[in-house]
């Protein structure tokens, strides 16, 4: 695999770096190997590392070989945590993605506290606006350091697909795709319910130190045939290309990426 800790010295974004794993659990082995190194490298970086996940498939994907392991390589309390997006429920809601993480992950998780966590305020579930603000000033404090924040410049941010090519909640032809200054927007008319949420926007996504994909199963291969292979239809997938000397990785099982014609790399540390 490229080194993570490689900086890519051009201004163009550097091209999709595609793993394609034999089975789901062998994707879910070399995302923990993934997930891992880049622990380290923040760690060693900057003492912390921060990430962000999305809903869907991938907590349980991401959990599987990262929780109840014996080896001490993981360094929970330097996590800091953030969602891609999240729907505008109660936390406890089965459609929250918060929800979905805890069920999946953190509450297996004893060493991870609830501080590291950051959630949307449940008390502005009924403003989106003021919701999507006040997610954004947490954005904003966690990652104001000594120099200015200009751009929260994530460790890791791991993103999902759907079948419309939607990321986070990025969905195709919204005007969402074109915003430039909000980290975080509020979303309304989610063509995937609940139509409410909250979404990181590009400026974000394509500021991360590294982003990604995480896809498996035949119900994915046309999709990422057309993310990968078709980038000029602009699918909202697509788009997440972080400026240098950020990277974008696709973790993928055999048969998701069974139809794209994209070169894939191996898979090493
Ligand atoms: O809140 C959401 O709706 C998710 O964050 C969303 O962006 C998800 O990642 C994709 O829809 C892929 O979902 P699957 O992994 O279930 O296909």
């Amino acid at each position: 695999m490229a080194p993570l800790s490689s900086t890519n010295p051009s201004t163009t974004p550097a091209e999709p770096i595609l793993y394609s794993f034999k089975t789901p659990d062998d994707l879910s082995k070399g995302l923990a190997e993934f997930v891992i190194k880049a622990q380290d490298d923040a760690i060693t970086r900057r003492n912390k590392f921060t990430l962000a996940t999305s809903g869907g498939s991938l907590p349980k994907m991401l959990s599987k070989y990262l929780v109840n392991r014996d080896d001490n390589r993981l360094r929970w309390d330097k996590w800091e945590i953030f969602f891609c997006d999240e729907r505008l429920v109660p936390l406890d809601h089965e459609d929250s993605n918060y929800y979905l993480c805890d069920r999946e992950f953190f509450s297996k998780v004893p060493e991870l506290k609830r501080s590291q966590i950051h959630t949307i305020d449940e008390k502005l579930l009924d403003d989106a606006e003021e919701l999507a603000d006040a997610y954004e000033k947490d954005l904003v404090a966690a990652f104001a350091g000594k120099e200015a924040v200009r751009r929260p410049v994530f460790d890791l941010i791991l993103l999902g697909m759907g079948p419309d090519g939607h990321t986070c909640s990025l969905f195709p032809g919204h005007e969402l795709l074109a915003e430039q200054h909000r980290w975080v927007a509020p979303i309304k008319d989610s063509p995937k319910p609940p139509s409410n949420r909250i979404t990181f926007t590009y400026p974000v996504l394509n500021h991360a130190h590294r982003a990604a994909f995480v896809l498996a199963g035949e119900g994915k291969q046309d999709l990422l045939a057309r993310t990968l292979d078709h980038p000029e239809e602009g699918l909202p997938a697509s788009r997440v290309r972080p400026a240098p000397p950020g990277d974008i990785y696709y973790f993928t099982d055999d048969a998701a990426s069974a139809k794209a014609q994209y070169p894939k790399s191996e898979f090493k540390l």
